[in-house]
């Protein structure tokens, strides 16, 4: 069911130091900010040959970002991000395998202007999974 790579995200506290991190020591062209409030983040994305990073920086204390740098404090890796074809089938076939779709379970339009949907990282070794539709 499952494609390509789509990115991964990481959580960060300072999206400008984060992105220079990226643009200085690891040479890398880094997107600019976007805030994206129906997701509680600003977001840049760092474009690889074979995949994106994705860095979040919270936005609003009800983030979940905001959340998941309390309980790690310096941040990391939030999410992985995989493409599927159709992601309402993708959607049906997970929750009848009983994998927890989060939130309203209708797919958002994400960072990409594609819909989104994410997983419960109960459900998945522990590694919040987000699937967009490629
Ligand atoms: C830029 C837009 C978009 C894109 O297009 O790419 C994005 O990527 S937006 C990204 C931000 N959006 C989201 O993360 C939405 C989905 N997330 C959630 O619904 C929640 O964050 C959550 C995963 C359900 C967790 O929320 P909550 O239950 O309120 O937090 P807890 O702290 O109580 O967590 C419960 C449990 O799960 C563990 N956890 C939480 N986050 C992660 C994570 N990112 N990776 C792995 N595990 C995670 C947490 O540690 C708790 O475990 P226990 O303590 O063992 O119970
Ligand atoms: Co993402």
């Amino acid at each position: 069911m499952i494609g390509r790579l789509n990115h991964v995200a990481i959580a960060v506290r300072d999206l400008s130091v984060a992105s220079e991190v990226y643009r200085s020591t690891l040479g890398a062209q880094v997107s600019a900010p976007e805030a994206l409030p129906e997701h509680g983040v600003t977001v840049v994305f760092i474009t690889l040959p074979n995949t994106k990073i994705e860095l979040l920086e919270p936005l609003g204390s009800d983030s979940p970002i905001a959340k998941f740098l309390e309980k790690n404090p310096d941040g990391g890796i939030h999410h992985i991000c995989y493409e599927v074809a159709d992601i309402g089938a993708a959607r049906d076939q997970l929750v009848s395998k009983g994998a927890r779709v989060l939130g309203s379970g209708e797919p958002k339009i994400g960072a990409h202007g594609k819909p989104v949907l994410f997983l419960h990282p109960k459900d998945f070794l522990g590694a919040l999974v987000e699937l967009e539709q490629a």
